[in-house]
């Protein structure tokens, strides 16, 4: 039976097969499953297989990973819009809406993903879900200002249904508490899980209603984005296409 890893790459060398070709700008994603992407860039920018591309990391990880492979890198600034985007995912629901941001990189990976004409989801089957929330703790990037409060704000909202706020301790790249100092994002900025104990029923609501709490940076919620779901299982690989 294949590991999970091999799932992960399975899924992050197909997504670059099959949607990245010359001549584009692409976004390269953050975490575990969006390494091997990463990885499968690098080698086809040096067998030749691909020419002429340049890419936008979502963090500073990737960004090493990418310069080391040789990939050329350029910024939103320079290119406002991209031909496609591939990321890993915490949670994915029958929709194709996302929870992000366990590895720490959700701002980043936002509003990159955003300004992709197509956004390829990379994940193994343990990823799927009936319903975002229980399945995976909901990450938010909130500023160090009045952190405690912004938290408070955050546990407060009624259609946060109850949602407990844990600030991230150790490493900002995994949301396992596993560190005495407070998590830091590549921005310089905190970030808060949000233990959900019920599945989020409205989840373009909550994203609203996170992101006018004056601190908040940004939230992991991913509505309406996916264009493309790859899905590695035991059985094989599955793309999902979602409609818009
Ligand atoms: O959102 C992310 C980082 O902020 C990652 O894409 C997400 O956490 C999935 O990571 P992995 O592929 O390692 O499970």
């Amino acid at each position: 039976m294949a590991s999970q890893d091999e799932l992960k790459k399975q899924v992050g060398y197909k997504a670059v097969d099959d949607y990245v070709r010359s001549g584009m700008v692409v976004g390269l994603g953050t975490g575990s499953t969006a390494f091997f992407a990463v990885e499968r860039v690098g080698q086809k920018l040096k067998s030749g297989e691909l020419q002429d591309v340049v890419a936008i990391p979502t963090s500073v990880r990737t960004k090493e990973q990418a310069e080391a492979l040789g990939i050329p890198l350029v910024t939103l600034d320079t290119h406002s819009r991209l031909d496609v985007a591939i990321d890993g995912a915490d949670s994915v629901d029958p929709d194709g809406n996302l929870v992000k941001g366990g590895g720490g990189a959700l701002f980043r990976e936002k509003i990159v993903e955003k300004a992709s004409d197509k956004f390829v989801v990379i994940v193994d089957q343990s990823k799927m879900c009936d319903a975002l929330g229980p399945h995976f703790m909901l990450p938010i990037e909130i500023l160090p200002f009045c952190h405690e409060h912004t938290m408070r704000c955050l546990e407060a909202l009624p259609s946060m249904n109850g949602a407990k706020a844990v600030l991230r301790m150790g490493s900002s790249a995994n949301n396992k508490c596993d560190g005495d100092e407070i998590a830091v994002s590549d921005n310089g900025c905190y970030l808060v899980d949000m233990k959900c104990t019920s599945p989020i029923t409205d989840a373009v609501r909550l994203a609203d209603d996170i992101i006018k709490v004056v601190g908040v940076v940004e939230h992991g919620l991913f509505c309406g984005m996916t264009d493309h779901v790859i899905i590695a299982g035991t059985d094989g690989i599955e793309v999902k296409d979602v409609p818009k």
